[in-house]
């Protein structure tokens, strides 16, 4: 596991990016965040991209993304988005190519974590958000246990608890 590349995966609001940029740091690992990613190569912020082109637009996007992100053997270490998982495609990649970290939620946290970010989740800005993210998590699940190659749930966790697991698994 050592000498593979890391990709976190999980429901909008799990903490991808945060523990992701921290998880790099401790690994002294570059750090890339597949949002950023896709903004900073279109030129367009992700809610831009939905309001503008539309979600199959950005699906294609970070399907592209997900390869164009790595670059020869460089170990990065790599927060996706909560969709990734819904493109068979991104699975296949993401099963064969990288150790996967599943951040596993209950809604109830993704609802109480969603505006601490100031990060707008096209997705969720909605009428009635708790809906959205109870269907899209049902609707998800599977996935991110088919990628998984391990789990943490982070509900009552604080974020260096979490990467603490992580490196735990990670040195077994
Ligand atoms: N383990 C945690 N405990 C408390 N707050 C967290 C935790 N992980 C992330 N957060 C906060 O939740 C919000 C969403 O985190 P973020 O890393 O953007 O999630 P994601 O990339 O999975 O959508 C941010 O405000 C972040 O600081
Ligand atoms: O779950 C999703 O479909 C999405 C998750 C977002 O990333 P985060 O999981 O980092 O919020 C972002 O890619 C976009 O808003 C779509
Ligand atoms: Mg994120």
């Amino acid at each position: 596991m050592q000498h593979r590349r890391i990709a976190l995966v999980g429901f909008m609001a799990s903490g991808k990016s945060t523990v992701g940029k921290s998880l790099a740091n401790h690994l002294q690992r570059p750090f890339v965040d597949l949002d950023q990613y896709i903004e900073s190569s279109t030129g367009k912020t992700i809610p831009d991209i939905f309001g503008s082109l539309g979600e199959a637009a950005f699906r294609q996007l970070e399907r592209d993304a997900l390869t164009s992100v790595v670059r020869g053997d460089e170990l990065i270490v790599l927060a996706t988005g909560g969709g990734v998982v819904t493109q068979a495609a991104n699975r296949d990649v993401l099963q064969r190519e990288w150790v996967c970290i599943y951040l596993r939620t209950r809604p109830e946290t993704v609802r109480q974590r969603l505006h601490r970010d100031g990060v707008v989740r096209p997705l969720l800005a909605v009428d009635n958000p708790t809906e959205a993210i109870r269907s899209l998590m049902a609707a998800r699940e599977a996935w991110y246990n088919e990628v998984a190659d391990f789990t943490v749930d982070v509900d009552s966790l604080e974020v260096p608890a979490v990467v603490r697991q992580i490196i735990d698994w990670l040195n077994d």
